[in-house]
């Protein structure tokens, strides 16, 4: 595994939710933490299969383009009555074509949960997956992948939080994503002796005991 001990990282995302709970998790850590829209940063097509591929994409993307080691995060839902989707493709089913609509994706998830008959809880587990990727501008790379079960919940609660989390409660919990607190949803620490809830939290964690010498 190659070194990383702080100094200067380049978040490579262009979600505000996603920079915002990233920024949270990475502030402990004196990191230097530059966000894509710093350095004006594309946003990259994310046309791989796998979570982990996209993240490359996003990661490398940045690192090659800054000089900078970049860490991304590709992330979705997968519903398990769905076949795990939408998985990959959980940004894609937003779009419109003028920004996304995540109260349409989320209808859309729920329209196919009934043509499915998964109207009982059982029947509408799911998770949300997040891989981070650690890329340098020669292309190395390094994962971390986090994962959160819960059931999916009709109609939508909470403002909270962002994209599908008002339909999400996860096991364990009477709140949706949507309903909790961001230090609830999202947070880590370091000693804590568990990894934190979200899927990002998780992956986060990995990558904070691994790499910046977390407890
Ligand atoms: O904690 C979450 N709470 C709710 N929804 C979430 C979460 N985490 C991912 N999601 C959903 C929405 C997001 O749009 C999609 C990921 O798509 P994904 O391509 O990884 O992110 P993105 O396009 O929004 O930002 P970017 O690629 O610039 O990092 O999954
Ligand atoms: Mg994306």
């Amino acid at each position: 595994m190659r070194k990383f001990e702080g100094g200067k990282l380049v978040v490579a995302s262009h979600n505000k939710g996603k920079i915002a709970e990233i920024a949270d998790l990475i502030g402990p850590f004196g990191i230097e933490a530059k966000s894509a829209a710093e350095y004006n940063l594309p946003e990259p097509e994310e046309t791989g299969t796998t979570f982990e591929q996209n993240a490359y994409t996003k990661a490398f993307a940045a690192a090659s383009a800054t000089g900078l080691p970049a860490l991304s995060d590709d992330s979705g839902l997968v519903v398990d009555a769905l076949g795990g989707a939408p998985g990959v493709y959980t940004a894609d089913w937003a779009e419109t074509g003028n920004g996304r609509d995540f109260d349409m994706a989320m209808r859309k998830v729920e329209h196919l949960l009934q043509q499915e008959g998964a109207t009982t809880p059982d029947k509408r587990t799911g998770r949300f997956v997040a891989v981070l990727c650690l890329a340098w501008p020669d292309g190395h790379a390094e994962y971390f992948r986090g994962e959160v079960e819960g059931t999916l919940v009709w109609p939508p609660r909470g403002e909270k939080g962002f994209g599908y989390d008002p339909v999400f409660q996860p096991n364990g919990y009477e709140e949706t994503f949507g309903e909790m607190p961001a230090s609830q949803k999202h947070s880590w620490e370091a000693g804590r002796g568990d990894l934190g809830l979200s899927h990002r939290a998780r992956a986060f964690a990995l990558f904070a005991r691994t790499r910046l010498g977390a407890a």
